[in-house]
């Protein structure tokens, strides 16, 4: 990234250097520069305009050049010249208001009114509101996406139309031209067209076509597309007939969209026992009519400017590899290469070399296809180091990490117009009000970024060989590399021993490769599965970006229809990686801090937006940082608001269980034994309700549970959110319900056994230590993970995890697909999961109530337990001098409080604390804080720093 930002600045400077030489010398390079970048901009400017615009133009620009130029003013705004066409435009709508409808008799009234008569005939009346229209309309819209030459041209068209009706039917029969008649009929405007055509084709037939060519000017003045007029017609009729019958459709519509939301009270059949009715009237403002703007708001209101939101044009969340401290200048990068060339011993490459970078350079032209890139292993041959020569007397083709594709972005711009609906939370973006009536219309992928083709060999490449051929030279190690495989952000090099050298003597390498290659993420692996041979596995430096849209638009992704499809990234051999979260079932993202954990949940979230409607998959996300997945606000995926309340997680996971109950009840029912055949079934129509109820039956959608930092949750309610997910875990997996949690503290309190045992697929990003890696992965290998997207993903049935580098998706693309969805349709939030978070909140009961008298000796048992690490009943009675029933009530009070686990039989409890949390533990017991991490208390009298 470093290396691209120096290289494109120096870029720049070149360009602006070659600018100022081409320039006046006599210019200071200050003003020289300034200079320079004006004229260019204006210059892109005039560039930009069609020809015909630049002939029309050429006379009044010319003449205001020289004007300017005589009177000595610099350079003028454009904005200037929009408003000065305005300003003649309204003096203009004036003297022919003056002419045409007070008939001042001066000189110029009189030729004012010749000229509005003789041009428009009557129609010379309506001139002076015209201009009006125009100026006003000039004024009101500027720019590219303005519209004006569209609306511009539609008000001509109209006024063209009519002049030449007029025409047709009062001066047609005047065969020839009369002036004295246009004046009283359509002027010289509708003359042109009118009679010519009531002459060719008949009076009645040309008042037709023109009467067409006002209806289409209509359309384009009003930006109304011929397919959209039923929708006009149906709400002028709606308007016209009251809103019953509207309320009619938008049931029956939402009845089509959310069809297993059942209505409380409408008769149908019940959810098992406890569950709450699945309520469709739970959004607010479905209250509210629809509004869409009509036809006349439409005719004068400013088309809102896809900028003109409170979108940036970049977001810090776009830039990926992001470093908080950045190397430039080349002279380091110089200075790496050289003392190791010489130390080597490596004989000077030829000057004149090809192959290898030629082979580069065909890659970095190589089309991006949008099909698996092919990997093949680069074989080095017999003699790496003639190729390693050729490819450093080059010295170019390197690919350079961090760079994005700026066309990449696609033109996808904002969709109209945004309201304040559905942000409800964080601030978010608003959604237009969205045509629900439409069908959904899944974000186009070409809207997320392209990537590079993926290069596989670099110079990188081919230093480090050279420094893996020193490192076995200097330790006499009869090894030689002989090909390796280059994946986004590590490469695999293939290192094959000679006849009867130990593994050991490389593996015992691994300080001093890691040395030689200047990184301290070297990994072997002895051997490669299925080769005779071992892997060096070493960081890139020139890492790629892994664009999910690369991913997304893959072969396998794209013949895959599964909504549930989410793409990870790339493995080390460069192949695309995807992973269906249905099979899963539930999936465990550990991470340090920084790591990529959040990066990854982006893209799976946007894989579901960019490939699956509302109705096939269904979110709850729980975000306790509450910022990381606030662009996912007011979605139409999401089955609530997202969730930043840990103890409201905790209840919705208890919601989650209810209704994966209430679907196995409904499985039960119609004898299916998972959500799949259940949905099949109702899709080939082969599920009825039984005979009396009035319900649908309509397929279920999946639903994924996002739970971003699981810590918080545990914390919490540790064993209510344990069980749930417990629950969750077993049975979900038919039912169509599937977890993913994600959290950069992989410890055994958060990561319980329980979780462990119950969640079979581990994506571990780079972990602070090898127990963090165990504790994920059940082996070590992530704490050598480079960061930053790097992980080791274990899917379930896999016995080893493989590789990847994460996939990444900038946060213009998110925000791009989000409104993108957003202006569909509004999400529909079940309020009984609100419901249910707001009276257990009710029901808080005082946390110290079934303490009693024995706060003192339980603060005493909380103290022993915490400081010794040891959960044993037997050591609080002999130190406390209680008897082993007390003693077992205070243990279970511990438990009740998340301080220790279960009871394991004769074994001590498990301490589910750390000592240095004990302040926070004790305000906790004693009810000054509302969980064992939070800061400050409910009294604010404790914070959970100290
Ligand atoms: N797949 C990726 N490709 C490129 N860069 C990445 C990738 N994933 C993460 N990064 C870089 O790492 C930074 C941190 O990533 P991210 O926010 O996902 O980490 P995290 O593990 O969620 O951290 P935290 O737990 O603190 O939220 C990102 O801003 C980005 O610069």
């Amino acid at each position: 990234m470093a290396r691209t930002t120096s290289s494109s600045s120096s870029q720049e400077h070149k360009t602006s250097t070659r600018r100022r030489s081409s320039g006046s010398s006599k210019r200071t390079g200050t003003e020289d520069t300034a200079r320079t970048r004006v004229l260019s901009d204006d210059e892109r400017l005039v560039g930009e305009e069609p020809l015909w615009k630049k002939l029309l133009l050429a006379i009044p620009r010319g003449f205001g050049a020289a004007v300017r130029a005589l009177a000595g003013v610099g350079e003028y705004d454009p904005m200037y010249r929009r408003d000065g066409l305005c300003f003649v435009m309204v003096v203009l709508s004036v003297l022919f208001c003056a002419s045409e409808w007070f008939r001042v008799n001066g000189a110029l009234g009189r030729f004012l009114h010749t000229l509005a008569a003789g041009t428009f005939g009557v129609m010379s009346v309506v001139l002076p509101v015209f201009l009006a229209i125009v100026a006003f309309r000039l004024m009101r819209n500027a720019g590219k996406d303005s519209d004006n030459p569209r609306v511009v041209t539609g008000w001509v068209l109209l006024l063209w139309s009519i002049c030449s009706i007029i025409d047709a039917v009062m001066a047609s029969d005047t065969h020839g031209f009369d002036l004295s008649v246009l004046e009283n009929a359509g002027g010289v405007f509708g003359f042109l067209l009118g009679s010519p055509l009531a002459w060719g084709l008949s009076k009645v037939f040309a008042v037709i076509v023109f009467v067409i060519v006002a209806l289409f000017s209509l359309l384009l003045i009003t930006r109304t597309h011929v397919q959209d007029l039923p929708d006009c017609f149906h709400a002028l009729a709606d308007r016209l007939g009251g809103g019953a019958d509207r309320d009619d459709d938008q049931d029956e519509d939402d009845d089509e969209q959310y069809p297993n939301e059942v209505r409380v009270g409408d008769g149908v059949m019940q959810m098992a026992e406890g569950v709450p009715a699945h309520d469709g009237s739970d959004d607010d403002a479905e209250a509210q009519p629809e509004h869409k703007p009509g036809f006349f708001a439409r005719l004068f209101r400013r088309k809102p400017k896809p900028d003109s939101d409170d979108r940036l044009d970049e977001y810090a969340g776009d830039e990926a590899f992001s470093h908080a401290a950045k190397q430039h200048g080349e002279a380091a990068e110089t200075r790496l290469g050289a003392p190791r060339t010489v130390s080597s011993g490596v004989s000077p490459m030829a000057p004149d070399g090809t192959g290898i970078s030629q082979a580069v350079d065909d890659h970095a032209q190589m089309p991006v296809a949008p099909a698996i890139v092919p990997t093949s292993r680069v074989s080095v041959g017999n003699d790496p180091w003639a190729a390693i020569a050729q490819s450093d007397a080059r010295g170019d083709g390197t690919q350079t990490a961090g760079a994005t594709d700026p066309e990449g972005t696609g033109a996808y711009g904002a969709s109209e117009g945004q309201t304040d609906e559905g942000a409800g939370q964080t601030g978010g973006q608003t959604p237009a009000e969205p045509d629900e009536s439409r069908p959904y219309q899944l974000p186009d992928l070409g809207m997320l970024v392209k990537g590079k083709p993926h290069a596989m060999r670099t110079p990188a490449n081919d230093n480090v060989i050279r420094a893996l051929t020193d490192t076995f030279q200097q330790f006499k190690v009869d090894a030689k590399v002989v090909g390796f495989l280059r994946g986004p952000s590590v490469t695999q090099y293939e290192v094959e021993l000679g006849p009867g050298v130990k593994v050991e003597k490389v593996t015992n390498l691994q300080r001093n490769i890691a040395y030689a290659v200047a990184s301290s993420d070297v990994r072997i692996l002895s051997p490669i599965p299925g080769k005779s041979a071992i892997g060096i596995e070493i960081p890139n430096i020139d890492r790629e970006i892994v664009h999910l849209g690369d991913v997304l638009r893959s072969d396998k992704a794209r013949n895959d229809p599964n909504p549930m499809l989410a793409g990870v990234g790339k493995d080390v051999e460069g192949h695309f990686v995807t992973a269906d979260l249905t099979k899963m079932p539930h999936l465990l993202v550990a991470g340090a801090t920084g790591s990529g954990k959040s990066s990854f949940i982006n893209s799976m979230l946007m894989s579901i937006i960019m490939r699956a409607t509302p109705e096939q998959v269904r979110l709850i996300l729980v975000d306790p940082k509450r910022v990381e997945l606030s662009a996912y606000a007011g979605i139409p995926h999401l089955l609530t608001p997202i969730i930043t309340d840990p103890k409201h997680a905790a209840q919705a996971l208890e919601w989650v269980v209810k209704e994966m109950d209430a679907r196995y009840d409904d499985l039960q029912f119609f004898g299916f034994r998972n959500m799949k055949d259940f949905n099949k079934a109702v899709m080939e129509g082969k599920v009825h309700a039984p005979a009396g109820s009035k319900r649908k039956v309509a397929p279920y959608p999946y639903l994924l549970v996002v739970v971003d930092e699981m810590a918080d949750l545990m914390m919490v309610a540790k064993n209510d959110v344990e069980s749930s997910i417990q629950r969750i875990t077993q049975l979900a997996r038919a039912a169509g319900v599937h977890l993913v949690l994600a959290t950069q503290r992989p410890s055994v309190d958060v990561v319980t056994g329980l979780i462990k045992a119950n969640i079979p697929s581990r994506l571990a990003f780079a972990t602070s230590s090898a127990t963090d890696s165990r504790v994920i992965l059940d082996t070590t290998g992530a704490e050598t993970l480079i960061g930053q997207g790097d992980a080791l993903f274990l899917p379930m049935g896999q016995a080893r995890p493989i590789r990847v580098q994460g996939s990444w998706v900038g946060e213009s693309e998110i925000r791009k697909a989000v409104e993108f969805v957003r202006t569909q349709r509004k999400p529909h939030y079940r309020e009984d999961i609100e419901q249910m978070a707001k009276e257990a909140d009710k029901h808080t009961v005082d946390p110290t109530e079934d303490i009693g008298d024995d706060m003192d000796v339980l603060l005493q048992a909380a103290q022993l337990v915490v400081t010794t690490q040891f959960g044993s009943t037997s050591m609080l009675q002999r130190k406390l001098r209680v008897g082993f029933a007390k003693a077992g009530r205070l243990m279970d009070l511990l438990e009740s409080r998340g301080v220790v686990g279960p009871s394991e039989g004769s074994k001590a409890r498990e301490v589910l604390v750390q000592p240095q949390d004990l302040p926070q533990v004790l305000a906790f017991i004693e009810g000054k804080t509302d969980s064992i991490v939070s800061g400050v208390g409910s009294d604010g009298e404790v914070d959970g720093e100290a």
